[in-house]
């Protein structure tokens, strides 16, 4: 069984995921924080994020892997654990560039076809694109303000900042953020964390 989960950047789609593998009992797997991680070693190595080819190159010399747990993903290249540099600012403002090469994209897509059934997938074009034949699929929508607002319990910047950078990243991202046609669209804004994840297994269980 696999239960998509997609939606805007900010919409509660990790710690629905999270919530909602846990119940569950099966593992989730976030497919932006292999984005974030081909953008922070990208970063690093002082590469620029337009070339598809220098990233690959330096992928294929610097694995990645994606440890998917259920209590939360961590993100290794070698012996060095990524995960706490994934959500800086500088990552947030490269990774829409990285995510839109198709060679980037399909590096993503291999590793998440990879992973054995059953699981939880997060991201933006999970139900789409990646696996168009999940049993389940779900859709997270905010406001904007409504999300900045969430996101500013944790990161220093100011609510108008974090709203301006989740709009425009939104924008960079419009080609990954439609809808499936068969996913359960859910307008988080007046709902609770908890309410999202029961609403999830409800429908999961039915
Ligand atoms: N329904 C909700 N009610 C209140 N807070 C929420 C709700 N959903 C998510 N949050 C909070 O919003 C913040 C962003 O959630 P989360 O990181 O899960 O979103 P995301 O879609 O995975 O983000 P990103 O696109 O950046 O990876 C977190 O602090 C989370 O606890
Ligand atoms: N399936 C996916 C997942 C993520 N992305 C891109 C778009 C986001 O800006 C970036 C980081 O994702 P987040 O951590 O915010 O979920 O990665 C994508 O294009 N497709």
């Amino acid at each position: 069984m696999i239960v998509t989960i997609d939606g805007v950047a900010a919409s509660g789609k990790s710690s629905v995921s999270g919530g909602v593998a846990r119940a569950l009992g099966i593992p989730y797997v976030s497919s932006g924080l292999l984005y974030r991680a081909a953008t922070l070693l990208g970063l690093d190595a002082g590469l620029d994020l337009g070339d598809p080819g220098a990233l690959l190159a330096h992928l294929s010399t610097h694995p990645v892997r994606l440890e998917p747990l259920a209590e939360g993903n961590r993100v290794w290249q070698a012996d060095r654990e990524l995960t706490d540099d994934l959500h800086s600012t500088r990552v947030d403002k490269g990774v829409s560039v990285v995510a839109a090469h198709p060679q980037v994209r399909a590096w993503v897509d291999d590793q998440l076809r990879a992973l054995p059934e059953p699981f939880v997938a997060e991201g933006r074009d999970m139900g789409t694109a990646v696996f168009p034949h999940a049993q389940h699929k779900f859709y997270l929508t905010a406001s904007a303000r409504i999300r900045a607002q969430r996101r500013a319990k944790e990161r220093p910047d100011d609510i108008p900042d974090i709203e301006a950078a989740l709009i425009r990243r939104d924008e960079l991202d419009a080609n990954q953020i439609a809808p499936a046609a068969d996913a359960q669209v859910l307008d988080t804004g007046p709902m609770t964390l908890d309410e999202v994840i029961t609403t999830i297994l409800r429908a999961v269980r039915a």
